[in-house]
Parts: C-alpha cells; sequence; structure tokens
C-alpha cells in the first residue's frame, strides 16, 4: 500500500461524484464572485441563489462575513490570512462540488494567484469566475457596513482597496458593473450564463 502523504490513506467511495450529480440533476459548479467590499457580492449571490433554488437546483452560498465568523474565525486580513482564507475556500467547495451541489463562494478574494488556485483546486470545467465590478469610490459612497469610514479613520487596518490591494480579474467569465446595471439587469445577466452551464449534459 502506498500513502500519499505522510502515512495518509484516503478511501474510495463506493458513490462516486457522477452518481450523486446524476441523483441531483445538475452540474456541480463553483460560482466565485469576487470584488470590493460594497461591490455587490452578497446581494448577487444571495438573490441569485434564491433563484436558482426556486428552479429546483441544489445550492450552497458560502460568504465571507459567515464563514470568518465561524470555520475562518482564526485568519486575519494580513495578505497571509488572506491567501489561506482562500485556500480553505477552495477546499471546501471542492468537497462541496463532489457532494454535487451548485457552490457560491462570495469572497473579495484579492489576489488573481489565490483565484487560480482555486480554480485548479476544483478544475476549470467546474468553475465559473463573476467579477463584480464597481469603483472604490461607488463602493466607498455605499459604505454598507461602515468599514470604509472606520478605515480612513485608521480604526481598521489592511482594509481592501484603502491600505490592502486588490487585483482585479483579467479575464473573468462574467462581468457585472454594478455601478452600471440594476440588481435585475445584473442577476439576468448571470442567469443568462449560468443556467446552460449548471445543466447536467448526458
Ligand atoms: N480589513 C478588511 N478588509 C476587507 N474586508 C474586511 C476587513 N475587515 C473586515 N472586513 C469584512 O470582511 C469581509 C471580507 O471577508 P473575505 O473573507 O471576503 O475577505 S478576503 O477574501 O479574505 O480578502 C468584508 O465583507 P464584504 O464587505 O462583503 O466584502 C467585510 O465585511
Ligand atoms: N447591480 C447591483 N448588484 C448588487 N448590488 C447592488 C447593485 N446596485 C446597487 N447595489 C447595492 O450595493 C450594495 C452592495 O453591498 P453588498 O452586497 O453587501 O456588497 P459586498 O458583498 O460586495 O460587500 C448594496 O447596498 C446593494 O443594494
Amino acid at each position: 500500500m502506498s500513502s500519499t502523504n505522510n502515512n495518509i490513506y484516503p478511501i474510495k467511495t463506493k458513490v462516486s461524484q457522477a452518481q450523486r450529480q446524476k441523483l441531483l440533476n445538475q452540474h456541480a459548479t463553483v460560482i466565485w464572485f469576487t470584488g470590493l467590499s460594497g461591490s455587490g457580492k452578497s446581494t448577487l449571490a444571495v438573490q441569485l441563489e434564491a433563484q436558482l433554488h426556486a428552479l429546483g437546483f441544489k445550492t450552497y452560498l458560502l460568504d465571507g462575513d459567515n464563514i470568518r465568523a465561524g470555520l475562518n474565525k482564526d485568519l486575519t486580513f494580513t495578505d497571509d490570512g488572506r491567501i489561506e482564507n482562500i485556500r480553505r475556500i477552495g477546499e471546501v467547495s471542492k468537497l462541496m462540488l463532489d457532494a454535487g451541489v451548485i457552490v457560491l463562494s462570495a469572497f473579495i478574494s484579492p489576489f488573481q494567484s489565490d483565484r487560480t488556485q482555486v480554480k485548479n483546486i476544483v478544475g476549470e470545467h467546474n468553475y465559473i469566475e463573476v467579477f463584480v465590478d464597481a469603483p472604490l469610490s461607488v463602493c466607498e459612497a455605499r459604505d454598507v457596513k461602515g468599514l470604509y469610514k472606520k478605515a480612513r479613520a485608521g480604526e481598521v487596518k489592511n482594509f481592501t482597496g484603502i491600505d490592502s490591494p486588490y487585483e482585479a480579474p483579467v479575464r473573468p467569465d462574467i462581468h457585472i458593473p454594478t455601478h452600471e446595471l440594476s440588481l435585475d439587469e445584473s442577476i439576468a445577466k448571470l442567469m443568462g450564463y449560468i443556467l446552460e452551464k449548471i445543466k447536467l449534459k448526458d
């Protein structure tokens, strides 16, 4: 018997991912929302999940604030904290894909290399990247949680767009400029792209 890594011996299940997908009648996919704080990731992910669920798809939404309140509450907003945050969410997303689920992941995920790593972890045919795009000035004016104000006052450190970087995706699968599109228009654009991809093909 050979070990893959330090005496770890993964078991093989009797039920395959293909069988789980068939039971759920969907192509398990990760829909990855990336963008500045206040760009609209959570709003879009919540609405999209509701619409997909209403159509009978089995979904689960992973959202930055929720995950950082539990699984990842040990992590900070330093570069290293964010890198580990996204690595873990990539692995969680992979487990959920294995379960056959449509995963909506809404994280700032500011670094291109981390998003590429997630794509590699879950497989590029199972990954749809959504760039939720609004200029920093618009996100700051929205200031949904008052965090930009705190960051400008120096009360919150390492805030994305202020004193921590955001690397915009160069070739996202979908680009949603939320300062130009209404929520309904944004959801229509997302549905138009995603519905075909998550249908199970024979
Ligand atoms: N320093 C700093 N920078 C950015 N965001 C901050 C920070 N501190 C707290 N918050 C809150 O955490 C949410 C972002 O968490 P994420 O896990 O998505 O961030 S990351 O992907 O690890 O960069 C983010 O949620 P969104 O506004 O929905 O993006 C904030 O509510
Ligand atoms: N097209 C749009 N899509 C998503 N949110 C929008 C859009 N237009 C305006 N907004 C507003 O922008 C804000 C985005 O906040 P939120 O979803 O919490 O962003 P994030 O999760 O990226 O931090 C909300 O107040 C939302 O109503």
